[in-house]
């Protein structure tokens, strides 16, 4: 993972550049006191310069460095040691290519060696994501100052929560600070993983529209102490995102970041997938193979519900999700395709139909509701009028999938036949198909506890018909430990793909003109032509106008994240159920 460090060479230069600066604003003196600062800056000076030579680089002066650079470094030897003052201490403090070891420097005693074994302290590298030069600076000085030393950031890890913590090796030595500064840099820059350069999409109307905020005061600041350049654009209408990612140019980046809610995350996950079938050659009006995405993809959550984010980070914080993708924690993912009539739809992570879609299509049309108001009506409005779908349910088990494949191998198997399809027909009230397991805080264990990110098949969940009390019982149990699925009218499986044919078309286009008549029709358009089938794919309406056939497609795309298990957050109750 480590580079040898004098393949970058650009960090050689990177000492004197200001963007390596930490500043420590110190106010401008009055000027009746400025002969009292002048004495003092001259004492100060004198101490400066005795400091300098007692804590001059002990064991590796700089001709050594030198040559050590051309070299590899071996692994646990001290690259650099050397004196610096660490919370008021003087600390000895060593560097080697794994990790940053201090001990406190004190007068020998008989038990002295054991004491300090137990004061050592240490960062490891990989928890270290920046070096700074410290500096203090009067206010509104741009350049110079005085050199107080260096300071590493740390990303430390509590629960899930993800922090950044600063390490402040205090030296006023020039030479001291300038070898540790370019050793650290160098050793930093071999993480390969993480990025030097993002495209950033921003949508501002997320959720309370707060996501531009959100990107300023808590991720913006992270990336530039991490020298991440971005080029970040703020959405200016659905689909802009994916018209960017179908044409720009990937070369320049390292990954794509969304800040906004599920639908944002979808459409650049989506995005970013079309253009690798583009990149490729894949026909996309087919039934085709994909190929994975060139870029891996971060998701700062800034949306009302944030399924994405809690599934790969197991909470909602802008700070952690900024820190994973700084780190480059990479997590590879199973993807959804959507295709109907042989045609890919989207890609996407999850979808509902029945209940969820016709929810999310109700909610959509009172665009001009405030968005909780909005979602709440929707729900309680379609709990209501609580209908179930006539449809055809196929599915191709995990198990039907592996037995398909060990056929394959032995010479006896194809394509998929509609043999190892199995199929249900009837009324369902909702059918849920996630390749994730789709945390949320409504959802601590996930609206699919049963799928993992990465395990290659998607969880399928249908609802059968029952009654409206016996719906919400199971709706309910999503928020607390019990088994939402434990009911008689609920099937679950793992499955590697669905087709779904819907044939109640009457009462879909019932509901639509119903509704219009009731509301206003400036403010609500009518949104699914005749024939069509709402659907909510990661909380985005899809009308889809026939069968729809999903594949799992494992980890065909890489987030910057880790693999978890549940969300870290209180159960929120959903106060219209
Ligand atoms: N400037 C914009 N104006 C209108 N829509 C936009 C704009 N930028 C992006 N969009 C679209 O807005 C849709 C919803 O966005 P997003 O999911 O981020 O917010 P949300 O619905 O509030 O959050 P959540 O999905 O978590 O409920 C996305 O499909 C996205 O394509």
């Amino acid at each position: 993972m480590l580079e040898s460090p004098c393949k970058s060479i650009s960090v050689l230069n990177a000492w004197s550049e200001s963007q390596e600066e930490l500043r420590e604003t110190q106010p401008v003196s009055p000027h009746g006191t400025e002969k009292r600062v002048k004495t003092k800056k001259k004492k100060r000076k004198q101490k400066q310069s005795q400091k300098r030579s007692v804590s001059a680089p002990q064991l590796c002066p700089e001709e050594d460095y030198k040559e050590r650079v051309e070299t590899k470094y071996r692994p646990d030897e001290p690259i650099v040691r050397g004196i610096f003052q660490i919370e008021k201490k003087s600390h000895d403090v060593v560097l080697t290519t794994t990790r940053v070891t201090w001990t406190p420097i004190q007068p020998e005693t008989p038990t002295a060696d054991r004491d300090l074994k137990k004061q050592e302290e240490y960062v490891d590298l990989k928890d270290v994501f920046a070096v700074k030069v410290k500096r203090r600076r009067s206010a509104g000085q741009q350049s110079g100052g005085t050199l107080l030393g260096i300071t590493l950031f740390q990303c430390k890890k509590k629960g899930l929560k993800l922090k950044d913590h600063a390490i402040h090796l205090n030296n006023l030595s020039v030479d001291h600070c300038e070898i540790w500064f370019k050793t650290l840099k160098e050793l930093l820059n071999g993480f390969k993983n993480r990025p030097k350069s993002l495209k950033v999409f921003v949508n501002p109307i997320s959720h309370k529209k707060e996501a531009y905020q959100i990107y300023l005061d808590e991720v913006a600041p992270l990336f530039k102490l991490a020298d991440i350049q971005v080029d970040v654009t703020i959405t200016e209408r659905k689909g802009h995102a994916l018209s960017i990612l179908k044409d720009c140019s990937l070369e320049d980046y390292d990954g794509v970041v969304c800040v906004g809610g599920d639908g944002s995350v979808s459409e650049v996950a989506h995005g970013l997938l079309l253009r690798a079938q583009m990149d490729a050659g894949r026909d996309t009006d087919s039934i085709f193979t994909p190929v994975q995405a060139a870029l891996p993809l971060g998701v700062i959550p800034a949306g009302s519900t944030d399924v994405v984010a809690c599934s790969v980070h197991g909470i909602r914080r802008a700070a952690t999700a900024a820190l994973h993708i700084i780190m480059g924690h990479h997590q590879p993912v199973d993807v959804c395709s959507f295709s109907c009539m042989g045609r890919l739809l989207r890609f996407g992570f999850s979808a509902m139909f029945g209940f969820g879609g016709r929810t999310l299509a109700l909610a959509e049309r009172h665009r001009w509701m405030p968005p909780s108001q909005r979602r709440e009506f929707a729900l309680i409005k379609t709990l209501a009028k609580l209908k179930p779908e006539d449809c055809e349910l196929s599915f191709l088990t995990a198990k039907g999938a592996e037995d398909q494949k060990k056929a394959e191998l032995n010479g006896d198997g194809g394509d998929i036949c509609e043999g190892d399809w199995q199929s249900r027909k009837g009324l369902f009230l909702n059918i849920s198909i996630m390749a994730i397991p789709c945390l949320c805080s409504m959802a601590p264990r996930g609206l699919a506890p049963n799928t993992r990110l990465n395990n290659g098949s998607m969880a399928l969940i249908s609802v059968g018909n029952t009654s409206r009390s016996e719906f919400i019982k199971h709706l309910k149990r999503y928020n607390s430990t019990n088994n939402q699925f434990g009911f008689s009218f609920i099937e679950t499986h793992s499955v590697k793909a669905v087709r779904l044919r819907p044939s109640s078309q009457s009462s879909w286009t019932d509901d639509v003109s119903e509704e219009n008549e009731e509301s206003d029709s400036k403010n609500t358009p009518i949104i699914s032509s005749e024939g069509t089938y709402p659907w909510n794919i990661d909380g985005d309406l899809l009308d889809v106008p026939s069968e729809l056939l999903i594949r799992v497609h494992p980890q065909l795309l890489t987030l910057f994240g880790s693999d978890v298990e549940e969300a870290e957050e209180t159960p929120v109750k959903c106060s219209c159920i």
